[in-house]
C-alpha cells in the first residue's frame, strides 16, 4: 500500500479543517504499519480516506500500484476495516450468522455456511456463538465477531482503528495476540491506528508519528525500542505512553510542541 501526499480537508459551516496534510508512507505486503499520535492528529481520517469513507482532497492511495477502482466492490473485498467500538459497529438486532453471511452474499461467495463456521473458528469462537445477538456477547467476543466480519471475504489488508482501546486491559492483550496470529497465518498486511506506543510496539514493524494532521517522523520498531527517535514530540509521546517499559530508560520529559 502506497500513500503519497495524502490530504483530507473537511469544510462546512464556515470551518475548514485540514485533518490530514501531505502524509506519505508505504506498507510492503504482509507487514504491519502503525499510525500513532494524540487525539485529533488525523490517524482515523487516513484509514477512512483509504477505504473511501473520507474525501481524498489531494494525493494518491495505491494498492499493488493501482488506485482504488471507482466501483470499489473488488477493492472493498481486499481492504477491510475494524473499528474501535465493537458495541457501535455491530447491528443490535443482527445475529452473528447474519453479520458474517451478508458480506459473503454481497461479494458473491457460494459456500457461505462453511465459510461462516471457518471464520468463527479462526477468531476463537465456537459454533454456539453463531446465532447470538450482540447483547449476548462480551466486549472481547464482539470484537472477535467484528474481526471475523473483516476476514470473512479473505482480504489482503486490514485497516485497524484502535481495535482494542474500548476493551479491558486483559482482553486487549488477547485481541492483539489474536490479530498477530491471524496476520502470520493468513499473510495479511496491517495498517493500525493507536494513541498507545506500547500497542504499536507490540504489533507493528514500522510506525509513523503524527501531529496535527502532519507527519512528525517514521520509525522502525527497533528505533522505537532503543529510543533512537529524533523529534521532541515522539519523546513526549514515549513519556506519556504509560506501560511502555521496554528498551532503554524513559527519556527526559519534554513539552508537546504545537
Ligand atoms: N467528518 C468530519 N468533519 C469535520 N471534521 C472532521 C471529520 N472527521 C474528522 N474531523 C476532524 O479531523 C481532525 C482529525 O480527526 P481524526 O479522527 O482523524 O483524528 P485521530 O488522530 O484519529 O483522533 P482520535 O484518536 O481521537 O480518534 C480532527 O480535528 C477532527 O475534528
Amino acid at each position: 500500500m502506497e500513500v503519497r501526499d495524502l490530504t483530507v480537508v473537511f469544510e462546512g459551516r464556515g470551518r475548514r479543517v485540514a485533518a490530514v496534510d501531505g502524509v506519505s508512507f508505504t506498507v510492503p505486503p504482509r507487514q504491519s504499519f502503525g499510525l500513532v499520535g494524540e487525539s485529533g492528529s488525523g490517524k482515523s481520517t487516513i484509514l477512512r480516506a483509504i477505504c473511501g469513507l473520507a474525501p481524498v482532497t489531494g494525493g494518491t492511495v495505491r494498492i499493488d500500484g493501482e488506485a482504488p477502482p471507482a466501483g470499489r466492490l473488488a477493492f472493498a473485498r481486499r481492504v477491510q476495516m475494524v473499528f474501535q467500538d465493537p458495541y457501535g459497529s455491530l447491528h443490535p438486532r443482527h445475529t452473528v450468522d447474519r453479520v458474517l453471511s451478508e458480506p459473503l452474499q454481497i461479494h458473491g461467495f457460494k459456500d457461505r455456511d462453511a465459510r461462516v463456521s471457518a471464520v468463527l473458528s479462526d477468531v476463537g469462537l465456537g459454533p454456539e456463538f453463531r446465532f447470538r445477538l450482540p447483547h449476548q456477547l462480551s466486549g472481547g467476543q464482539r470484537q472477535r465477531v467484528a474481526i471475523a466480519r473483516a476476514l470473512v471475504t479473505e482480504p489482503d489488508i486490514l485497516l485497524l482503528d484502535e481495535p482494542t482501546s474500548a476493551l479491558d486491559a486483559s482482553i486487549q492483550a488477547e485481541i492483539l495476540n489474536l490479530l498477530n496470529r491471524l496476520r502470520r497465518e493468513k499473510g495479511l498486511t496491517f495498517l493500525m491506528v493507536s494513541h498507545d506506543l506500547a500497542v504499536i510496539d507490540h504489533m507493528c514493524d514500522r510506525l509513523l508519528v503524527m501531529q496535527n494532521g502532519r507527519m512528525v517522523e517514521e520509525l522502525s520498531r527497533t528505533s522505537l525500542d532503543s529510543r533512537a527517535v529524533s523529534a521532541d514530540y515522539t519523546r513526549a509521546l514515549l513519556v506519556a505512553s504509560e506501560g511502555f517499559r521496554r528498551g532503554a530508560p524513559a527519556p527526559e520529559a519534554v513539552p508537546v510542541s504545537r
